[in-house]
């Protein structure tokens, strides 16, 4: 048998900024939950097995779709933090037997469920070509300041930046050993490429989506909903043709 291609999708939020005690990754786009939609995402790329981190309310909604869904699906329960909730999941890689022999592991938010397969694909191969810890990435397009705290600001050369999404990818050795090197530390980032980097690895950026937009606020799935309906109008998706034009 082939060996594992793990997605470990992190859905044990809080939903703050959504407005609070909601379970963002139970909420519905097209019908179907976020958390689901982004399980079909990951497979539709190439993932062999979903490991989901989730809270009890997350669970208890989503929990009779599993079944149904293309790939095998565990679960586990999420941590205080983002990166805790990364590690939990990490850790059922580990521990699981249905998961022995995984080598790659693709993390991914669940509440971006319109990540296309070429995304995912793009951070699978940049994996089997050597790299050790891969993000999909996008220019900015506006222009940026910084806040200096005493209310002024700074320009910042947008050039020099990139909007980073999920999923990340990374050998598993790799990103456990991260994980457990940064909780020993204390140390908290808020995504996995920025662990991994913390460890001594360099990141690779391979291009992003506008589809894969992160639903953070209620205006958020307003916007999805309406990309989701015109996504095979977009064409060739945008973080390819910036990384063109603007290098990486
Ligand atoms: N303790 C946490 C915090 C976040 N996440 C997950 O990480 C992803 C990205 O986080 P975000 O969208 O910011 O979700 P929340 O943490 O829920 O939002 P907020 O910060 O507004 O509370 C989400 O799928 C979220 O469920 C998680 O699994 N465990
Ligand atoms: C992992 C992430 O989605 C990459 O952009 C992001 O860092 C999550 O941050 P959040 O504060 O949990 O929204």
């Amino acid at each position: 048998m082939a060996e594992p291609v793990v997605a470990v999708i992190v859905g044990a939020g809080l939903g703050l900024r959504y407005g609070g005690d909601i379970p963002k990754p139970a909420l519905k786009l097209t019908g179907r939950a976020l958390l689901v939609m982004s399980i079909e995402a990951m497979a539709a790329g190439g993932c062999t097995h979903a490991v989901v981190v989730v809270n009890a309310k997350v669970a208890e909604a989503i929990g009779p779709t599993l079944a149904a869904l293309p790939i095998p699906v565990l679960q586990t329960f999420g941590g205080a933090t983002r990166q805790e909730s990364v590690h939990n999941g990490l850790r059922v890689i580990r521990d699981d037997p249905r998961l022995k022999g995984t080598k790659i592991v693709l993390i991914h938010d669940a509440v971006r469920p319109m990540v296309p397969a070429n995304v995912i694909a793009g951070v699978i191969k940049a994996l089997r070509e050597g790299a050790k810890a891969v993000a999909p990435a996008v220019p900015v397009t506006d222009s940026m300041r910084r806040l200096d705290g005493d209310g002024r600001t700074q320009v910042v050369d947008r050039t020099t930046l990139r909007a980073i999404q999920t999923p990340q990818g990374f050998p598993f050795d790799v990103i456990w050993d991260a994980h457990e090197r940064m909780a020993a530390d204390g140390a908290e980032f808020t995504d996995d490429v920025s662990c991994a980097q913390r460890a001594g690895h360099d990141v690779t950026l391979v291009p992003g989506s506008l589809l894969s937009m992160k639903i953070t606020e209620p205006n958020d799935l307003t916007v999805a909903q309406a990309l989701w309906k015109v996504r095979d109008t977009l064409g060739h998706h945008s973080g390819r043709r910036f990384f063109r034009h603007f290098g990486r």
